[in-house]
C-alpha cells in the first residue's frame, strides 16, 4: 500500500523536477513573484494539486535562497505525502522542518490557514524563527502562537492576528486551550480563531496517540475544599501491599482488602464504612492509595517550588498549569507533605482527537507512524507513506543487554560510558526519570567524567547543552526530553570516532520512544550506534513482564555481584522488552480507543453548545421570540409538574422566576384552573418584560442584554455538565467490578443529564432575564446585575 503510494508521489516529484531549472534562473524579484501569480491561478480556479508542481519547486529554490538548504528530493516526495492529507514516515534527521515548508507554502497560498503543530515550544518557536524569513520573503504572513516565556499572555488582539497569519507555527496544548478559551468569550469581538483549515502535526503519533489520554481541560470556579486530604494520606502510609491493599496487573487500579478495611475502620473509628455518610472519606482514601501507588515522584510528577508539577512520560517534560483531575492533584500534595491546592471544577474540555478531526485536512510526520497505522486510519483516516532515507542509515542499533538487578544494570551501562568516552566518542546517555538521569550524574561525577544534565528541571538550557552534545568527548545525561526533535550535530573529528553513541538505560513505554531516542544517533548518514540497558527491576519488566520473568527474578535477586555484571543472553531474556513493551502498547492503544468513546458524547454536546453560543454571539438581531418561547416552555413545565396547584407554589415560581416585587393583589387568589394560570403567568411575563425593554431605551442594548443573559444561562449550566461529565466518567471507571458496560452506562447517563441540563437553561434564561436588575447611565452604559 505504502509502497504502491509512493509510486504515485515519485511521479509528481518527477514533475517539480522539471521545473528547478526554470526557477532557478529567476530574479529573486521574479520568484518572490510567484505567489501573487498562484494566488491569482486559485482565484481563477486552479486547484493545490494542479499548482503543485511548481508551487513546490518555488520554495524549494526559495529555501535554497534564504536558507541555504535546498530540499532533497527524498524532502519533496515526504511534502507530496503531506499534502495529500496524509502521514509522511521520515526518520529521525532526515530534516522533517524544511520538508513541511513545501506543503506549508502551497496550503497557504488559499488564505485559509495552515497550522504546523509540534509538541513542545521550544520546537515550535525554534522553526518558527528558522523559517519565517523564507515564507516572509515569500510574501506571506507567519506568526508563532507560543512564546518564548511560557508566563507571556497574549491579549485578543495579538491571537487574532496570529490566527489571521497564513501560516501559524503553534503546540497541539496552545491550540487546544485557545479553542476552549474561545468558547467562553461573551462577545463576537472576542473570537479570534478561523475555522480550522489544513494542519501539519509534527511527530504526529506523539501527538495523537501519546497524549491522546489525557483530556484538555481548563478549571474554573473552586471547589468547597475538603480537608481530608492530609489524613487519608496518613493512613493510607500505614497500610501494607497485597495484605491491607491490592493492585490489578495493569497497575491502574488499587483497592482496599477486607483487612485494610478493619484497618480503615479501626483508623478511622467508624463502623461501617461503605455507607452514604462515609462517602466522602472512602474516596479519599482511595485518592490517598492512588496517589502513593500508582503516581512516582520523578517520574510521573516532579516537586518544583513547592508545587507538584506533571511530567508528560513521552517526552519527559513538565506539562506546565496541567493539574490532575478529581482530587487527585491534591491526593499527591498531601503525600509530598506540600499545601493542599484548591480543588478547581471543569469549565471546558476536549481531548486531542477531537480537536485536530475539526480540521478539514491533517497531515503528520514522524520517524515511527508505521507502528500504529491502522490506528492513524481508522480514527483520521490517514495512510503512513515510508519515506526513503536521503542517505544510507549507518547507525547501528544492537540488541539489548539484560540483566537480573538494577545495579548491575547500572554497573555495565557506565563501564560502556566510560569506554566510548576514553575513546572521545560522544555519548547520549538516555534514562527514563529524572531520578535516574540524577543517579547517573552522580556516577559520572565519582568517575571524574565531565558531563551536562537535561532534564525537566533545567528545560532553560536545553538548546546549549544540544548544542554540545555531538563534540568530542562529551558526556549528556537526558531523559526522553531528548528523543523528539533534537538535532545533534557531529563536532569535528567525530565521525572517525564513530559518530554518537546513544546508551539507553532503560526501555520506554512504547518502541516509538525508543527509536526517537536511537534515532539521535546516525543522522543524515553519520555514524553512530545505539544500545539499551534493560533490567529485570525496570518498571516496564516489573508491570507488563510475564509470571515466569517474576519468578525467575525473585529466585535470583540477591546472587549478584555489582562490579561482575552477569548478562542475561538466552532468548527469553533478550525478547522480555520486547514482550512486555508490546503488551504495554496494546494497553494504551485500547485506552486510547476507550478515551475516544467516553468522549463521543460529550463531543456531540459540546458541538450542540458551541453552535448555540456562536449563533448567539454572532446574531443581529434580538431575541424576542426566542425568550417567549423559553418563558412559556418554563411555565408549562412548572404547571405539569404537578396535578394541584396551591398560591404558595405559584407565588414561589414567580418570586424564584419572575418577580421579587409581588403584590398580592396582583395574583390569581383562588384560581384553580391551569389554563387561567398559565395566561396570567404569560400575561405578566409580557408586562414585565415590555417594562425592562422600555427601560433598556435602544434595540441595541436589548440586544446586548438579552445575549449576555442568554450567553450566562448556557455557560454556567454547561459548565455544570462539564464537571458532572467528568466525575461520571471516574465513578463509571471506577465501578470495575460491576457487570454493566461503562461506556454504554455513562452515555446513557450523559444524555440523560444533558437532556436534564437543557430545561436548566430554559429556567436560568428566563431567570436571568427577568430577575436581572439592570442600570442604563446617561452615557448608554449598561450595568446588568443577575441573580
Ligand atoms: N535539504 C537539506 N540540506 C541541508 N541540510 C538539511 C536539509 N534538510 C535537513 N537538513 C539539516 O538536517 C538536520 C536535521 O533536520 P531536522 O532536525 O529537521 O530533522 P528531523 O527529521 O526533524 O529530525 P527529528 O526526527 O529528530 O525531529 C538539520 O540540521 C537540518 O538543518
Amino acid at each position: 500500500m505504502s509502497r504502491k503510494r509512493l509510486k504515485k508521489v515519485n511521479k509528481i516529484l518527477y514533475r517539480v523536477n522539471q521545473y528547478a531549472d526554470t526557477l532557478s534562473r529567476m530574479s529573486d524579484q521574479q520568484l518572490q513573484g510567484q505567489t501573487k501569480k498562484f494566488r491569482d491561478k486559485i482565484a481563477h480556479g486552479d486547484t493545490l494539486d494542479k499548482i503543485l508542481p511548481e508551487a513546490f519547486a518555488t520554495i524549494r529554490e526559495a529555501d535554497k535562497r534564504i536558507l541555504g538548504k535546498f530540499p532533497y528530493d527524498v524532502q519533496v516526495l515526504g511534502g507530496i505525502v503531506l499534502h495529500q492529507g496524509n502521514i509522511a514516515e521520515m526518520k529521525t534527521g532526515e530534516g522533517k522542518t524544511l520538508t513541511a515548508t513545501m506543503p506549508v507554502y502551497l496550503n497557504a497560498l488559499t488564505g485559509q490557514g495552515v497550522m504546523v503543530i509540534t509538541t513542545n515550544s521550544y520546537l515550535s518557536n525554534r522553526d518558527y524563527n528558522e523559517l519565517k524569513e523564507v515564507y516572509e520573503w515569500l510574501g506571506l504572513s507567519v506568526s508563532s502562537g507560543t512564546h518564548e516565556d511560557p508566563n507571556h499572555k497574549f491579549t485578543t488582539e495579538d491571537k487574532k492576528n496570529i490566527y489571521n497569519s497564513d501560516i501559524i507555527y503553534t503546540t497541539n496544548d496552545v491550540l487546544g486551550f485557545d479553542y476552549l478559551q474561545e468558547n467562553l468569550v461573551s462577545q463576537a469581538n472576542d473570537q479570534f480563531l478561523r475555522p480550522y483549515n489544513y494542519a501539519i502535526l509534527d511527530e504526529v503519533d506523539s501527538i495523537l496517540l501519546d497524549s491522546a489520554q489525557m483530556p484538555l481541560i481548563i478549571s474554573g470556579a473552586p471547589r468547597v475544599q475538603s480537608n481530608l486530604f492530609s489524613i487519608a494520606n496518613q493512613f493510607v502510609n500505614t497500610l501494607i501491599i497485597n495484605e491491607d491493599f491490592e493492585m490489578d496487573d495493569e497497575k491502574k487500579h488499587v483497592w482496599l482488602t477486607d483487612v485494610g478495611l478493619s484497618q480503615a475502620k479501626r483508623f478511622f473509628n467508624r463502623n461501617k464504612f461503605y455507607s452514604a455518610d462515609n462517602y466522602m472519606l472512602v474516596k479519599h482514601i482511595q485518592l490517598a492509595l492512588h496517589a502513593r501507588t500508582l503516581f512516582k515522584l520523578n517520574r510521573d510528577y516532579v516537586v518544583e517550588d513547592n508545587e507538584v508539577k506533571l511530567l508528560d512520560i513521552t517526552n519527559g517534560r513538565i506539562m506546565v498549569g496541567t493539574k490532575l483531575q478529581s482530587g487527585l492533584h491534591q491526593a499527591i500534595e498531601a503525600k509530598e507533605g506540600l499545601e493542599i491546592t484548591q480543588q478547581m471544577r471543569a469549565v471546558a474540555s476536549i481531548t486531542y482527537q477531537n480537536l485536530f478531526r475539526m480540521f478539514k485536512k491533517l497531515s503528520g510526520m514522524t520517524g515511527t507512524g508505521r507502528y500504529d497505522e491502522e490506528e492513524f486510519i481508522q480514527t483520521y483516516n490517514m495512510a503512513v507513506v515510508v519515506i526513503p532515507t536521503h542517505k544510507p542509515l549507518l547507525r547501528k542499533d544492537y540488541p539489548d543487554k539484560v540483566y537480573t538487578t538494577l545495579p548491575e544494570k547500572l554497573y555495565a551501562s557506565m563501564e560502556l560510558v566510560i569506554r566510548c568516552h576514553e575513546q572521545g566518542q560522544p555519548v547520549l546517555l538516555t534514562t527514563g526519570s529524572v531520578e535516574l538521569s540524577e543517579i547517573y550524574s552522580q556516577m559520572l561525577l565519582k568517575q571524574g567524567i565531565a558531563h551536562n544534565v537535561l532534564n525537566a528541571r533545567n528545560v532553560a538550557k536545553e538548546a546549549e547543552i544540544i548544542s554540545e552534545a555531538g563534540q568530542l568527548g562529551a558526556v549528556t545525561v537526558a531523559t526522553v526530553m531528548a528523543g523528539r526533535g533534537t538535532d545533534i550535530k557531529l563536532g569535528r573529528g567525530v565521525a572517525e570516532k564513530g559518530g554518537l553513541a546513544v546508551i539507553g538505560t532503560e526501555r520506554m513505554t512504547s518502541k516509538r520512544i525508543d527509536m526517537q531516542l536511537r534515532g539521535r544517533a546516525g543522522r543524515q548518514g553519520d555514524p553512530g550506534f545505539s544500545q539499551f540497558f534493560v533490567s529485570l527491576e525496570d518498571d516496564i519488566v516489573i508491570n507488563r513482564g510475564s509470571e515466569r520473568m517474576h519468578k525467575y527474578y525473585q529466585e535470583h535477586m540477591n546472587d549478584f555481584d555489582v562490579r561482575n555484571p552477569k548478562e542475561l543472553k538466552k532468548r527469553r531474556f533478550t525478547s522480555v522488552v520486547n514482550k512486555a513493551q508490546a503488551r504495554e502498547e496494546s494497553q494504551a492503544r485500547s485506552a486510547r480507543q476507550n478515551a475516544l468513546e467516553f468522549d463521543e458524547i460529550s463531543r456531540i454536546q459540546r458541538n450542540l453548545i458551541y453552535a448555540t453560543r456562536k449563533q448567539l454571539l454572532e446574531a443581529t438581531s434580538v431575541f424576542d421570540d426566542e425568550i417567549m418561547k423559553i418563558a412559556v416552555r418554563v411555565v408549562d413545565n412548572f404547571l405539569d409538574r404537578s396535578h394541584f396547584m396551591t398560591q404558595q407554589h405559584i407565588t414561589r415560581f414567580i418570586l424564584d422566576n419572575l418577580n421579587y416585587n409581588l403584590k398580592k393583589s396582583e395574583f390569581i387568589a383562588g384560581s384553580r384552573n391551569k389554563e387561567q394560570i398559565r395566561d396570567k403567568l404569560i400575561g405578566m411575563i409580557v408586562k414585565l418584560l415590555t417594562i425592562k425593554y422600555r427601560n433598556l431605551k435602544s434595540y441595541e442594548g436589548r440586544k446586548v442584554f438579552q445575549r449576555i443573559a442568554i450567553l450566562k444561562a448556557v455557560d454556567t449550566c454547561w459548565i455544570d455538565q462539564v464537571d458532572q461529565l467528568q466525575q461520571l466518567k471516574n465513578i463509571v471507571i471506577n465501578r470495575q467490578f460491576s457487570q454493566k458496560n461503562p461506556i454504554f452506562e455513562y452515555q446513557k447517563e450523559a444524555r440523560n443529564s444533558f437532556k436534564e441540563m437543557k430545561k436548566q437553561v430554559d429556567k436560568a434564561i428566563l431567570k436571568n432575564i427577568m430577575l436581572s436588575d439592570i442600570d442604563v447611565s446617561d452615557n448608554g452604559k449598561m450595568t446588568i446585575s443577575f441573580p
